[in-house]
């Protein structure tokens, strides 16, 4: 068995998607996520120029062999670009792997350990009535997790919303968006935020808040302590990563679960925070971390200190990570919970799948491979337009974390 052709899919039904189909010669195709919100084009011609060329007329069959050249042949090792890359690939291989095994993917992983997998969505608001009401809607549709931001008093555009209700990570054409950001504002504002959807709602709810790499190590150590008596699920990416002995100090300072890792590439990014017991969900998705074979490798660890998966899932990644995801998530044994973002109909059209939501859970569906496929005929009625995340200044121009 031989790959005999390899192509790369830009495509934008609302926002850009990088994908990756794999042709055989019998005739079965996977296919792979790519996307780099904001720097699409550069993992696109990462595959284009470097990888593809390398693939063709290997045998898809050897889905090991095939990470380890491309991860080592680099010489140049990790990032997010390579592994963006490394992963499309994998995805699409595993792919094949499970429809020649005439197979769900979540099969050959190992087979299913629950019967759905809880997602949480995002509930969005330019203020705390807002939010209040977008967090009550979620929970008409049945969602047993929500995601609550809110604008806050004082700030123009705040993270998770700014022009209009649902708006939350804006894909804005030609240049980024200046946002203005000021961390006393939002820590006095946050708690009440909390305070007021537990007196609305009760606990029965996952509530899930997102800071987004904004607060310095004892500014999270407050908020956690603050945002104690309202159980979260989670406190996401706290503070920014790189400096890894940051979750040390505010792990001394708050029993809140701690999530983090979106922005993660390999099992390397996450090993210390995990060994140490740092963290509790590792956030670190497919297409981030070189495909379901490293993605694993990752897993496997946390589960060594109970540190449980709850994968990025926002709308920047395609249909094609969501469905992989699920997969994944069905299969795997720490299991914590997968975010959530609805496509628009228009990407829906461009990703045929076969996962579903119901009663606050995601299916994996039962076809065959990963279950998303990419029609390449609505594909090419969306051309790829520039477009990049929002950055962000405090109130005097000095530039700060989006
Ligand atoms: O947890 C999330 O969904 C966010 O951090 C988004 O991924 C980020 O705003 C970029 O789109
Ligand atoms: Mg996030």
């Amino acid at each position: 068995m031989r790959i005999d052709a390899a192509k790369v899919i830009v495509t934008c039904p609302g926002r850009n998607f990088v994908t990756v189909k794999i042709m055989t010669d019998q005739g079965v195709h996977g296919v792979g996520d790519a996307t780099l919100n904001g720097r699409e084009l550069s993992v696109a011609s990462y595959l284009q120029d470097h990888l593809l060329p390398c693939l063709i007329g290997r045998d898809p069959r050897r889905i090991e062999d095939i990470w380890q050249y491309f991860y080592r042949g680099a010489y140049w090792r990790r990032g997010p670009v390579t592994m963006s890359a490394i992963a499309a690939i994998d995805m699409a291989l595993w792919d094949i792997k499970a429809k020649m095994a005439n197979m769900p993917l979540y099969d050959l992983l190992g087979g299913k350990s629950r019967e759905g997998v809880m997602v949480y969505g995002h509930a969005n608001g330019a203020d705390i009535e807002q939010t209040i009401d977008e967090v009550g809607r979620y929970i008409s549709l049945g969602y047993r997790a929500i995601r609550a931001q809110s604008g806050i008093p004082g700030l123009a555009a705040a993270y998770g919303v700014g022009r209009g209700k649902d708006y939350y990570e804006p894909a804005d054409a030609a240049l980024p968006t200046e946002t203005v950001w000021d961390t006393a504002k939002y820590l006095n504002f946050v708690p009440k935020l909390f305070d007021k959807l537990r007196d609305r709602y009760g606990f029965e709810h996952h509530l899930l808040h997102d800071v987004h790499h904004r607060l310095r190590p004892i500014e999270a150590g407050r908020l956690g302590k603050m945002l104690e008596p309202y159980g979260l699920f989670w406190l996401e990416d706290a503070t920014p990563a790189e400096n890894q002995e940051a979750f040390r100090l505010i792990r001394q300072h708050t029993t809140i679960p701690l999530a983090v890792g979106e922005v993660f590439n390999t099992v390397w990014d996450c090993k210390d925070l995990i060994q140490n017991q740092l963290i509790d969900y590792i956030r670190t998705p497919v297409v981030r971390a070189g495909g379901i074979t490293h993605l694993r490798r990752i897993a496997d660890l946390a589960a060594l200190y109970q540190v449980q998966t709850g994968f990025h899932g926002a709308t920047d990644l395609s249909p094609v990570t969501m469905g992989t995801a699920l997969h994944f998530d069905s299969w795997v044994p720490n299991f914590g919970i997968q975010e959530y973002m609805r496509h628009t109909p228009e990407t829906d059209a461009v990703f045929p799948h076969a996962y579903h939501f119901a009663d606050g859970y995601l299916h994996p569906g039962d076809a065959i491979g990963h279950g998303v496929d990419i029609d390449e005929a609505e594909a090419a009625k969306y051309p790829y337009k520039p477009a990049y995340l929002p950055v962000a200044r405090l109130e005097d121009g000095t530039m700060f974390n989006w």
